[in-house]
């Protein structure tokens, strides 16, 4: 029953939104390099009636004008600066935060933390402000902290609805799945490992216990595997000669905005996504999410896990409990 359910997932995030209504996707960041993979993904996904790119860079209005030269019947608008911001929101029901800076060679951790932190403050207190709340993804790292430091925005600002705040954790799910295909010599469209958790070296949890297909790794070989899953991003950036992945992150990013599309439409609809959850312990946690109309409904509860996944859920959960806190206290400093 459980590897029918893994299967269903796989076809239904990567399933095109059928919609026939149409929704608005504002894209906040739009002019970065993860957002301008993101709304050139984005320029052709049906069930879009109009999308809008919102970027500070004074480049903003190249980056859309190019977007529009791709013929689509979705309407194109950009905007410029942050006081433009609350007009590009105007109308959205669907808003993807993906500003702030990337890590590259030459921006401190401080300077790269207090960029993002004030890219997600901005972002949610506008969002706040909107007549009524939209589905809210944020891509912008670290979503271990930086998705509870938004709720905290949004409930001081406005009216909040946890059910519609998500951070955007696809990638996870989707590097889980692309290493057990080639760890196994498998096709990938026929795998799917679960991961659970945060979204960080320390955090993450893949669940081979419930892979599909089954797995026969034994301990060490789980070990193996998830030293080597989640040591992906240090990976990637270090072979990336020290900048962050754009292309994969710019793709989970459009799954979960077909995802969301879905779900509004009142299709059955999962993401992957870090949500506040309370059922383990800690008030954030990630995993495959099930959606309805109004956002999120629960969360897919995994049974039967080893004790080697029960022991990284275990550090996993201190971890997100420190970083929830951090989230918090940020806003103390802003
Ligand atoms: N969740 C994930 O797996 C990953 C997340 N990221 C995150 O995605 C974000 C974007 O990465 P890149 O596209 O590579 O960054 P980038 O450095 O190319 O661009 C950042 C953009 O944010 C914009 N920005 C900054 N403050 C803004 C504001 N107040 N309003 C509107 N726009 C604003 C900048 O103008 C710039 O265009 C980063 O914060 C990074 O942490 C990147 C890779 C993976
Ligand atoms: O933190 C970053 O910039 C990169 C990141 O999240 C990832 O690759 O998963």
């Amino acid at each position: 029953m459980h590897k029918l359910i893994s299967r269903r997932i796989l076809e239904l995030c990567s399933t095109r939104s059928t919609s026939k209504r149409n929704y608005q996707v504002t894209v906040v960041g739009g002019a970065s390099d993860v957002g301008q993979k993101l709304s050139m993904l984005l320029r052709s996904e049906p069930g879009i009636s109009k999308l809008v790119v919102h970027d500070t860079r004074m480049h903003t209005p190249g980056v859309v004008m190019d977007l529009s030269h791709i013929p689509s019947d979705i309407p194109i608008k950009g905007y410029t600066g942050e006081d433009m911001l609350e007009t590009a929101l105007k109308g959205a029901n669907i808003v993807i935060g993906v500003g702030g800076i990337i890590r590259k060679p030459g921006i401190t951790e401080k300077l790269w933390l207090s960029a993002n932190t004030e890219f997600v403050r901005i972002l949610s207190k506008h969002v706040a402000k909107m007549d009524s709340m939209p589905f809210l993804g944020i891509v912008t790292e670290p979503i271990n902290y930086l998705v509870p430091m938004a709720a905290e925005v949004l409930r001081s600002h406005g009216d909040y609805d946890s059910r519609k705040l998500f951070g955007i954790t696809g990638i996870d799910a989707l590097r889980a799945q692309s290493l057990f295909a080639a760890e196994n010599n498998l096709n990938p469209n026929n795998c799917y490992v679960p991961v659970i958790g945060g979204h960080s070296e320390k955090t993450l949890v893949p669940l081979l216990s419930q892979s599909t297909p089954t797995s026969d790794f034994d301990a060490k070989m789980s070990e193996e595997f998830t030293t080597k899953f989640r040591q992906f991003e240090n990976k990637i950036i270090r072979a990336n000669r020290g900048i962050s992945p754009t292309l994969s992150v710019a793709y989970s990013a459009l799954l979960f905005t077909r995802c969301i599309l879905n779900a509004m439409d009142g299709q059955p609809s999962r993401v992957h996504a870090f949500i506040e959850n309370n059922d383990f312990g800690t008030a954030y946690f990630g995993g495959m999410v099930h959606l309805d109309s109004q956002g999120v409904k629960d969360m897919q509860i995994y049974t039967s896990l080893t004790q080697y996944e029960l022991h990284l859920l275990e550090r996993s959960l201190d971890e997100l409990r420190k970083d929830a806190l951090k989230g918090k206290k940020v806003l103390e400093f802003c």
